[in-house]
């Protein structure tokens, strides 16, 4: 871990960056300790205990919760909410949140109370930061949030460990949250009236894994693009399908920098010529741009809805401690989530589905143009008994129809709950874990497709003659996975360059490259930039 990068949660906006940062533990959380921040955030905690006592009530302070905020809770009882809503919520269900989705659920329910329109204590802040600087991680099943009273039940896991209870993840082995406290010296929360719904009634689970998908699927839209030039090379594709000319009369931004990116791949140089006899290329090559454009000018809009529901207050009611006021409202409902992964999915999938097309190309005699069945590298009889990729082409369409069939929007499936309180619902979180499937499986059909495109563009003989970025991207896999020669188990070579795709190992297009800044007609919205800060 750089020790050197730090993340500072004082009410200033984060971006999706920073989130990452410290879900991959490549920076560590601080608060801000200006007094000005924390009296801002004591204020609000203050304004409401002035309310408890000037006129004894408060919703979600002496009521009930939702469609039971009608109910009225004696002043003697209203300690014992807090408990009692992270209590009965204690019901999710399914696989947990690994541990970098854990981290990045609490920096990004820090980034939406820091804001200071909770009404929580400082304290508060303090031992989520704590929770977050000694990686000790609340187990959170992933299963039982409809995304729209905020992720309460998920939620309720942050809020019972912040209170001493239930069960963490903590060097790397399951234990009760109160052994690991007792460990640290760390004293337990008793939660004010307020602070269950504040930690409890917002849309950080779901948040949380939209910044981490959404990095994941930018280098995934690049390695796709890198992998398309290969194809390009291997198939003998026709480069001047990526002509400038050609592209400036269809000027989507994101389009034309994935044209871009293919072209210098290809080092394509010259213009087009005057009449161009060649045949056309199948669309998997020929419109590649335009399947992968689609993400890469999805990308500002999914960072400005990411980005403003992060640094949002997602909270219910919100205390404007400055005006005094209770506003009571909805910003729970995480639909700007619920949409963003939704549409996520969809761009994500296309890309598995572009490259499980790139593939069935190259496997083909029929369409491959002269490279051997199946891409196999093996010579003389053993030629006979070789099927080099043709197993790994099965796994990859399997992949893809997997990808494609989780596409399913999550959001439409909203349906009444809680006595009709909770009447529409965004789904959002459900979107969220779609899509980590999606990528994951995208990912999968990405590696492979990478040992093809490599073993295609090697069989052509003609490396030496590549730009010096696709002769890097071959020598990279090269160092992990050996010219199929002889037909192997890739299994493990496959799980390796996963992890390595996952790490974002493989060098694409890097910040130097041009024009990978969105243009002026695609605004960043008021989506945030540098929030990660060097330790002062
Ligand atoms: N999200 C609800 C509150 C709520 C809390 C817990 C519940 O179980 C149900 C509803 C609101 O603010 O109106």
């Amino acid at each position: 871990m750089n020790s050197k990068n730090t993340v500072v949660f004082d009410g200033q906006p984060l971006t999706i960056e920073a989130i990452c940062q410290i879900a991959n533990q490549q920076a560590q959380a601080k608060l801000g300790r200006q007094p000005k921040f924390i009296e801002r955030i004591n204020k609000g905690a203050r304004f409401i205990d002035t309310l408890l006592k000037e006129e004894g009530f408060v919703y979600g302070v002496t009521t009930g919760y939702g469609e039971s905020c009608t109910v009225s809770i004696p002043l003697n009882l209203v300690e014992q909410l807090p408990r009692q809503l992270y209590t009965f919520h204690g019901c999710g269900l399914g696989d947990h949140f690994d541990a970098r989705q854990t981290r990045a659920i609490l920096a990004a329910r820090l980034t939406s109370l820091a804001r200071g329109y909770s009404g929580v204590r400082y304290k508060l802040l303090q031992q989520l930061t704590e929770l977050l600087k000694q990686d000790i991680l609340p187990m959170i099943p992933q299963e039982g949030s409809v995304g729209a009273s905020g992720d309460l039940t998920p939620l309720s896991y942050v809020a019972a460990v912040l209170a001493g209870e239930r069960d963490v993840l903590y060097q790397g082995q399951r234990q009760p949250t109160q052994t690991v406290f007792a460990g640290l010296n760390i004293e337990a929360l008793t939660l004010k009236p307020k602070e269950g719904l504040a930690i409890m009634n917002g849309t950080a689970a779901m948040t949380g894994i939209a910044c981490l998908a959404y990095q994941r699927a930018e280098y995934l839209s690049r390695l796709s693009s890198r992998i398309t030039s290969l194809a390009s090379v291997a198939l003998k594709g026709n480069a001047y399908h990526f002509d400038e000319k050609l592209f400036s009369v269809k000027p989507h931004p994101g389009q034309n920098r994935v044209a871009e990116r293919i072209r210098a791949d290809l080092q394509l140089r010259r213009s087009a010529p005057r009449h161009d006899t060649r045949l056309q290329d199948r669309y998997s090559l020929r419109c590649a741009p335009h399947i992968i454009g689609v993400l890469e000018d999805s990308l500002p809009w999914l960072r400005q809805f990411i980005e403003t529901e992060l640094n949002s207050a997602n909270d219910n009611p919100i205390i404007d401690a400055e005006g005094e006021h209770v506003l009571h409202g909805g910003h729970f409902y995480g639909g700007h989530i619920a949409f963003a992964m939704d549409s996520l999915k969809t761009a994500v999938a296309n890309l598995a589905d572009l490259m499980d097309r790139q593939m069935a190309q190259l496997m083909d005699p029929k369409f491959n143009n002269g490279l051997p069945a199946n891409l196999s590298g093996a010579v003389g009889e053993q030629a006979l008994l070789s099927h080099g990729f043709k197993a790994l082409q099965i796994a990859v369409s399997a992949w893809t129809a997997e990808a494609l069939k989780l596409t399913m929007p999550a959001s439409v499936f909203s349906r009444s709950t809680e006595c009709h309180n909770q009447d529409k619902v965004s789904m959002g979180t459900i979107a969220a874990r779609d899509c980590i499937r999606i990528l994951e499986l995208t990912e999968q059909v990405a590696v492979a497709v990478l040992l093809a495109v490599v073993q295609g563009v090697e069989l052509r003989g003609n490396v030496d003659s590549l730009s010096p970025a696709l002769q890097n991207t071959v020598r990279q896999l090269r160092e992990h996975s050996p010219f199929l020669s002889a037909d192997r188990a890739l299994e493990q070579e496959l799980r390796l360059c996963l992890e390595l795709s996952r790490k974002q190992y493989w060098e694409l297009y890097d910040s130097s490259f041009p024009d990978t800044t969105p243009r002026s007609h695609a605004p960043r919205g008021n989506a945030v930039q540098g929030a990660l800060r060097p330790e002062d």
